[in-house]
């Protein structure tokens, strides 16, 4: 495409001047290439299926046309229909479907007062806003735009009072993404009630990967506008990879954000609670060490968190918080801002790990790079097996280059131990680490290509002691480093990676109430182990007391010897009487030995009959 196509004034449609004005406003001195070749197919009468690198500017490719199609089909005009919209804007996340209404905003700043209002909403689920509120806000305020994630617009759109049969207008932004397993039956229940004289058009950096999914949409006659074929990661995009001991991943992290300079970095992390673990104990790093000599965390680095199961205004208000922090911003994230998040000043990106699906490891890097700006993004891969992942690249037209400066500039001997001491200080931590390690031995099953990131190639100790571990979980594949290994002192007996092991019933939660439930739960297992140990124990002295129960021989021998008994001591009453006394007495005498020996026989049923009770 030549140079002068790209000028707003050549475009091949004309464009409301309040438009033109907006995009002289936002800055935008000419037209991207995706902009040049779908603002006049999509304003027009074609359904498009679009393809382009990340940050290249498809949003405003989609929201022209849009507000082109409202003005010619008068859908700004009283007369359009109360309950009734004509667009509407799927977005995966509630982060994008906000930013694409802000985008859409922006324009409608110019848009002339004494027309009647053109207005968007958006649509996505929170906690603050039922359906039934959305729909009262709809019916108030009649916006022709609806901006929405798949979960909330379907609900929003099976409430009676929204009529569906003006829509002439669909986009389905991040197309891929909206059309895998997650997602597309929620967006094909959208579409069926949708009016099908309609124009559609799907929007991505990778809607290839759709497949031929991309016709459940239920497109006609679409154009497909793939721009820069060659390139699938914009140009100025640096690609590099780094590989690394696993043990020593989090503290290359800390190394790389210390001495890199950025104004904005996003780290992306494998899963939710992986960025809340790894999050609070940078938080106690910048903390506890602040006015060490060499701080394991810069003072001046602004740590924000951000991922899929927080609510949804914490969400929102720590991504604006990361937007306005103008410099030494880090952003610890997950794929939930993997896509379409346009923050301009984003010039680092860092990857832990590869993500599952390759084609996310482009949406992930091109949160820099974005809109001809120089960025830069760094992905960590486990020294092994994982160096696969650069050819696996490769032969998806991604070339990463290594960069194998990121020296351990203070490398910290007793960095575990520094670990070891914050999760001793709450046992949460200790929970904590052992969920974030499972979750991450669960997303690395989930890999795409599994012959690189195989689990039974992965070193467990090292990623253990990654995640701060003070033992290794029990499970299957960790047997082999539970057998006694000389070669291996790092892991002791029973699997401990500390050395005493942790006393774990003196090891308490800092949050009284869950300490207290924890203390009596304990009470209680000792109780019942208490009463099967004593059960068990009095089964063993049972056994041992019947073991010694007179078999037929010994009795009859002691019958043997009392009868001896008997006539001795019958004898030497013989004996005395003939000395001194009457035979009366003698056979009192007598008696009172018999006695003696039923009472101590008794006396020993007795104790028997005590074991039986028991
Ligand atoms: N014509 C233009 N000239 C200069 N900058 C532009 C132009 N059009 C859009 N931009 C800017 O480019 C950035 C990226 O745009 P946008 O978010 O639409 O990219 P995208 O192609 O949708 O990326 P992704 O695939 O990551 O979602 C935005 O900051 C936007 O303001």
């Amino acid at each position: 495409m030549s140079r002068s196509s790209l000028q707003w004034d050549d475009l091949k449609c004309p464009i409301q001047p309040w438009i033109r004005t907006a995009i002289d406003v936002m800055g935008f001195d000419q037209m991207t290439p995706v902009q040049a070749s779908t603002i006049p197919m999509f304003s027009q009468n074609k359904d498009v299926v679009v393809e382009s690198v990340t940050g290249s500017g498809k949003t405003v490719a989609f929201v022209i046309p849009v507000l082109e199609r409202i003005i010619s089909e008068g859908a700004n005009k009283k007369s359009f229909k109360k309950g009734h919209f004509h667009s509407l804007i799927i977005s995966p996340t509630r982060e994008l479907a906000k930013q694409t209404k802000i985008v859409i905003d922006e324009f409608l700043k110019q848009y002339p007062d004494d027309m009647y209002p053109i207005k968007a909403q958006l649509l996505v689920g929170t906690n603050e806003n039922t359906v039934r509120d959305d729909v009262n806000d709809f019916l108030e305020n009649k916006p022709q735009i609806l901006v929405g994630t798949p979960g909330r617009l379907l609900d929003f759109l099976q409430m009676t009072s929204v009529k569906t049969s003006s829509c002439g207008m669909v986009i389905i932004d991040e197309a891929d993404r909206l059309l895998d397993i997650s997602f597309v039956k929620d967006v094909e229940k959208i579409l069926s009630v949708l009016p099908k004289q309609r124009r559609t058009g799907l929007f991505s950096a990778t809607i290839s990967s759709a497949g031929d999914s991309i016709f459940k949409t239920g497109l006609r006659n679409p154009v497909k506008i793939k721009v820069n074929s060659k390139n699938v990661a914009p140009s100025l995009l640096k690609l590099n990879y780094v590989v690394v001991d696993p043990e020593l991943k989090f503290q290359y992290l800390l190394n790389l954000l210390n001495n890199y300079r950025f104004k904005k970095c996003i780290v992306y992390f494998p899963t939710c609670i992986s960025v809340t673990y790894f999050y609070s104990f940078m938080q106690y790093l910048q903390n506890e060490f602040k006015n060490s000599k060499h701080p394991f965390l810069n003072e001046d680095l602004q740590i924000f968190s951000l991922h899929g199961k927080l609510q949804t205004a914490s969400r929102m208000k720590t991504l604006d918080s990361f937007t306005e922090t103008l410099t030494n911003a880090v952003l610890l994230t997950t794929d939930v801002a993997a896509r379409g998040i346009d923050i301009p000043d984003v010039d680092l990106v860092v990857q832990l790990d590869p993500p599952t699906d390759s084609d996310i490891f482009l949406h992930r890097c091109g949160r820099t790079g974005r809109a001809n700006r120089i960025g830069q993004a760094i992905t960590f891969l486990n020294k092994g097996r994982e160096e696969d992942f650069v050819t696996f690249m490769q032969v998806k037209n991604v070339e990463l280059e290594e960069i194998n400066n990121l020296e351990l500039i203070n490398p910290c001997e007793n960095f575990y131990d520094i670990f070891k001491k914050w999760i001793l200080q709450d046992r949460a931590r200790f929970d904590h680490s052992i969920k974030a390690f499972v979750a991450f031995i669960r997303y690395y099953s989930n890999h795409s290509a599994s012959s690189i990131f195989r689990l039974q190639s992965l070193n467990y100790v090292a990623i253990c002691k990654m995640h701060g571990l003070f033992r290794l979980p029990r499970m299957p594949e960790i047997t082999k480093y539970l057998k006694d290994d000389p070669e291996n002192p790092v892991v002791f007996a029973d699997g401990w990676l500390v050395n005493p092991p942790i006393n774990l019933d003196n090891f308490a939660y800092a949050d009284k109430k869950r300490e207290k439930k924890r203390l009596d739960e304990l009470k209680r297992t000792q109780d019942i182990h208490d009463k099967k140990k004593l059960k068990y124990e009095l089964k063993k002295k049972n056994m041992a007391w019947s073991n010694k129960t007179e078999t037929k021989e010994t009795k009859a021998e002691r019958r043997l010897k009392m009868s001896i008994k008997r006539k001795a001591i019958e004898e030497q009453l013989a004996k005395e009487e003939a000395n001194n006394s009457s035979g009366e007495e003698v056979e009192q005498d007598w008696k009172d030995v018999i006695m003696q020996t039923k009472k101590r026989k008794t006396a020993s049923n007795d104790v028997q009959g005590a074991f039986d009770d028991l």
